[in-house]
């Protein structure tokens, strides 16, 4: 039987308007550091990583070249964080991936994910078809009347988690999980690990401990905290 591969599809595809910088989060520094180099070598230097590819905005394409260096593939990117993870899906097929390889699929906005989280969600695929990366919520959720945004149902906390990225998952599931959502254009998600399960049949789904750290720039106050968080580590 072929040797399954490891590929990575880091999103860095948005434009980062919550931070409201001059440029995409992605592109800005992170004590001497951009978000993007930081991601990109999370994955890339990874020794469980056979395979990159990074998904840029099209706007921004050159400045993200520029940003991790030649050896790279890059793609461009769409409209909404699903259509960059097609863009890189399809990119790694036509790189040569094959439906039972495994495929990591991270947030360029994660750039303080560990070197374990990578390896735990690269092990879980050897028994699973998608593996979320979980971690428990501080504060109360509650869901709201989209209307007068008071609140409705109370959501009891033990069961509530975050997701966070790396999201991994079989090649062929993903393929499969992406193929089904453009056939339907009512299914709206803001993760592939959610859609997978929500439309693949028969998935074995694996969970991985997250960690606070792995935190998701989408503010201008995440940009402050993961420089905190950086400059407390030896
Ligand atoms: N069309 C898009 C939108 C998002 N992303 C990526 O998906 C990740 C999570 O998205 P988010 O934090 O929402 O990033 P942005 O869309 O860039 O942020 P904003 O909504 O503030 O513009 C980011 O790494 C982002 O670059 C992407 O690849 N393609
Ligand atoms: C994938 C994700 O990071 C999991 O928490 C999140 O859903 C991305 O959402 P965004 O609105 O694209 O930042």
């Amino acid at each position: 039987m072929a040797e399954r591969r490891t590929w990575a599809i880091v999103l860095a595809g948005g434009l980062g308007l919550r931070v409201g910088a001059d440029r995409p989060k992605q592109l800005l520094d992170l004590a001497g550091r951009s978000v993007l180099q930081r991601s990109v070598a999370a994955l890339r230097d990874h020794p469980a990583v056979d395979d990159v590819v990074l998904v840029a905005p099209a706007a921004w394409r050159a400045a993200v070249e520029e940003h991790v260096g030649p050896g790279l593939r890059v793609v461009d990117g769409g409209r909404e964080r699903h259509d960059s993870t097609r863009a890189g899906l399809a990119a790694l097929l036509g790189a040569g991936a094959s439906a039972g390889d495994r495929v990591l699929v991270h947030d360029a906005a994660r750039p303080l994910v560990s070197a374990r989280i990578v390896a735990d969600v690269v092990r879980a695929l050897d028994e699973h078809d998608v593996v979320a990366v979980l971690v428990p919520t501080p504060d109360t959720i509650v869901q709201v009347d989209p209307t007068t945004g008071l609140p409705t149902a109370p959501l009891p906390r033990a069961t509530l988690r975050r997701h966070q990225t790396p999201q991994g998952f079989t090649v062929g599931v993903l393929e499969e999980a992406h193929r089904r959502a453009c056939a339907d254009p009512a299914v709206q998600v803001t993760d592939d690990c959610t859609l997978a399960i929500a439309l693949v049949p028969d998935v074995r789904v694996g969970v991985v401990e997250g960690d606070p750290e792995n935190l998701k720039i989408t503010d201008a106050t995440d940009l402050v905290v993961a420089r905190a968080l950086l400059a407390a580590r030896p």
